[in-house]
């Protein structure tokens, strides 16, 4: 596997690829990874010639300065993880993605998704996220590229970022990968102590617990999130969000809504933890 930090080497390997007229895969992470970024990076295996896997910590999507500042960086480690699984690890520094700084950088902005949701709680997370995809997929010309489940909201605001700039990418969404008790396995994992860790799956639970509710008939959304925020916060969160909307649009549900998509949020000591499912109406 080869290690590149700078634009040159990664340019220079790609382009041999393409005139071998080898199909490249992508998986853009934030390190620290684990085994749900491993099923991201073999599906990618699975279409593709080549894989790609970009870590950055990626500044312009942070909110909170804090959060930033501790999240995990474990390169040696990730790269062994990783071993020939993937071809190419791309690390980048901020420095090189934001030559001119955050500020004067130009910004990709999907209206709409970006806004709402978890968006509304994260100003400016989601058009971090954008701009910094749309950069890497002009780096990387990948011809496929695997974007995990879990941030459900994401993988709509990537699908629709490449379908409106008509990126020339296939968008694979891959099923969340869980431990053993249910917890979707996440780096923010990483921040609980051993008694949260135990307390995690609760998170999953109750989703499970709102998901039986709307599949047996039930649709007062208010009265269900209320529910689910209820026997979260007793446990020990600090729930963020608890939504319910339409899992196409994300927007309220309407009479032609085909599935709803619940998203959880929550504060677990130090760890936000957010997770989704989607129910068929
Ligand atoms: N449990 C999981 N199952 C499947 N895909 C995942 C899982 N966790 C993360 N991913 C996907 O991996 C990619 C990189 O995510 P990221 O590096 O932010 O990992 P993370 O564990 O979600 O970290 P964080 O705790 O910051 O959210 C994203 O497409 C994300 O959806
Ligand atoms: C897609 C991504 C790598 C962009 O920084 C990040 O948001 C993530 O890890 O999900
Ligand atoms: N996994 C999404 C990236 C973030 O939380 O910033």
């Amino acid at each position: 596997m080869q290690l590149v930090s700078t634009i040159e080497p990664l340019r220079a390997t790609i382009s041999e690829w393409r005139r071998a007229g080898l199909r490249i895969g992508f998986v853009p992470t934030m390190g620290n990874l684990h085994d749900g970024h491993l099923e991201l990076v073999r599906r990618a295996r699975e279409t593709a010639d080549k894989v790609v896997v970009s870590i950055f910590v990626n500044p312009l999507q942070f909110d909170r300065a804090a959060d930033l500042a501790a999240y995990p960086r474990t390169l040696e480690q990730d790269c062994e993880r990783l071993g020939e699984l993937a071809e190419l690890v791309f690390t980048p520094t901020p420095e090189l993605m934001y030559p001119n700084g955050q500020h004067q950088q130009t910004k990709v902005s999907v209206p709409g998704v970006s806004e709402v949701l978890e968006g509304a709680l994260r100003p400016g997370h989601f058009d971090g996220v954008s701009t910094v995809v749309c950069k890497l997929f002009n780096l990387v010309q990948p011809d496929v590229a695997c974007f995990g489940e879990k941030d459900y909201q994401q993988l709509a605001l990537i699908r629709k970022m490449t379908a409106d700039l008509n990126l020339p990418v296939e968008i694979i969404g891959v099923p969340t990968v869980r431990a053993d008790d249910g917890l979707a396995l996440s780096s923010r994992n990483g921040y609980l102590t051993e008694a949260e860790r135990a307390l995690a799956p609760e998170l999953a639970a109750t989703m499970n617990w709102l998901a039986e509710r709307l599949a047996a008939g039930e649709r007062d959304l208010e009265r269900l999130a209320a529910d689910g925020r209820a026997r979260l916060d007793s446990a020990g969160f600090r729930t963020d969000g608890i939504d319910m909307v339409d899992a196409d649009t994300l927007t309220p549900l309407t009479g032609e809504s085909r599935a709803v998509v619940i998203l959880m949020a929550a504060f677990l000591g130090k760890a936000r933890l957010i997770d989704n499912q989607v129910v068929a109406l």
